[in-house]
């Protein structure tokens, strides 16, 4: 893989760089609530521009439906990356329309711009070759070389992740090359006991990693959103918690393999549940009841691990080698629902072992919640990135910036 610094070395001066960044930030409205990984992609960003090139970035915000949708803007992203950088950021109000053009042609160089939400586009997440082929064509025309530095979605076959890097001369920006550096590590030298805590809501794409961690964890410790299609599994009423319908048979599979494999794979025990999902923007008192895992009342959805859960999960992490950490273990947004995921983080300070928190929430609920992110042996930008990395799984946006 060549990295940036070889393209620092060979000059980019005047040259027009396709930054492929991981700005997916959570947003309250147009507020961003945590912006770890506009930080993230500072170095790369800032070593392109001091070099005279010509910076743009792009990144995907959300999962907009392949349309515009002003919910899913990256304006305010783009306006953070300026303050950031310390330097005006000109936002093109499309990604490869005529205001993309028109910004990039703009340029001068040493100068930043920031396109418009690349999912936008149906051509980036299209499963169709051909039609992601034509969108990464006209991202192409936007630039001379291709960095890529969005770690969270190496593990997307997208057409900015995927195809756009064949197009042009490309390259591993800072953060790629420093988080597949430490989860090198995990895979090549793992303490035990190594375990691996799994939590948050893209549910169908986590409980299908747990096929291979089966093979390489000793523990594996459920909560969040995942926790459900479990209870449901076992036979137990889940209320209008989050479920995995489809998955389930996979789920008692994984439990049945566990077992055999000598691997704990503990569910929660309790949790809390209320009639309806928290208003966020609200923040008022929504009253939680604490009830057995097994004993969910019909009409009320799970929203965080209970106390004794969180006690058995500190228990279960206290005497780690390893911890991987991925997904907050209740809707920690919301303060009635906080506790789960604020155990679980101090379990993994208090852990001997070497810890690593994975995902944009993860990432950003240890940052809100008001831990010391050096307490972490690493925090890493890509949750279902790096859970497929250490599946060991071959990542389209890395397997792009090989050859
Ligand atoms: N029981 C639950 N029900 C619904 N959402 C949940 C639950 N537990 C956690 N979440 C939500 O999961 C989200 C993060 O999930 P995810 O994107 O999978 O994590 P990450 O970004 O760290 O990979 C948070 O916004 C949190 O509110
Ligand atoms: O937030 C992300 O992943 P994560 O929640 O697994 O950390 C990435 O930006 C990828 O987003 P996606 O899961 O919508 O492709």
């Amino acid at each position: 893989m060549k990295t940036i610094d070889e393209l620092l070395s060979e000059g980019v001066a005047g040259k027009r760089v396709f930054v492929r960044a991981d700005l997916n930030v959570p947003l309250d409205g147009t507020t961003i609530t945590d912006d770890g990984r506009i930080r993230a992609v500072l170095p790369t960003v800032r070593a392109l521009a001091e070099a005279g090139a010509r910076v743009v970035v792009g990144s995907h915000l959300g999962r907009p439906k392949g349309a515009p949708d002003p919910a899913f803007s990256l304006a305010p992203a783009a306006a953070r990356l300026g303050e950031l950088l310390g330097a005006d950021v000109a936002f093109a109000t499309d990604t490869v329309g005529e205001s993309a053009t028109a910004t990039v042609a703009g340029l001068a160089d040493g100068q930043v711009a920031v396109v418009e939400n690349l999912r936008f586009n149906a051509g980036e997440t299209a499963k169709d070759d051909a039609e992601r082929g034509a969108f990464a064509d006209r991202l192409a025309a936007l630039a001379d070389v291709y960095v890529g530095d969005g770690f969270g979605a190496v593990h997307r076959r997208h057409a900015s992740v995927f195809d756009l890097p064949a197009r042009l001369p490309h390259y591993a920006g800072y953060l790629i090359a420093t988080e597949v550096g430490v989860l090198k590590k995990l895979t090549d030298d793992v303490k035990r006991p190594y375990v691996v805590a799994l939590g948050g809501a893209k549910v169908s794409d986590k409980l299908a990693v747990i096929d291979e961690l089966l093979g390489k964890a000793d523990r594996i410790l459920i909560g969040g959103g995942m926790a459900y299609t479990f209870l449901k599994a076992q036979g137990h009423e889940v209320g209008t918690s989050l479920l995995q319908e489809d998955q389930i048979p996979a789920v008692l599979e994984y439990l049945e393999r566990a077992g055999k494999n000598g691997v704990e794979l503990l569910l929660p025990v309790d949790t809390l549940v209320a009639d309806e999902f928290p208003d966020m923007k609200a923040k008022a008192p929504t009253h939680p009841a604490t009830v057995a895992a097994d004993a969910v009342p019909a009409g009320t959805m799970g929203l965080d691990i209970g106390p004794e859960t969180r006690k058995l999960y500190a228990s279960k992490l206290a005497d780690a080698g390893t911890v991987f950490w991925n997904g907050p273990m209740g809707v920690f947004e919301h303060p009635d629902y906080a506790e789960g995921t604020k155990a679980v983080a101090q379990a993994l300070i208090d852990s001997p072992g070497f810890t690593v928190v994975g995902g944009g929430d993860s990432a950003a609920a240890v940052r809100t919640l008001g831990f010391d992110e050096n307490a972490f042996g690493h925090i890493s930008t890509g949750g279902g990135a790096s859970l497929e990395y250490l599946e060991g799984k071959t990542l389209p946006g890395l397997a792009a910036l090989e050859d």
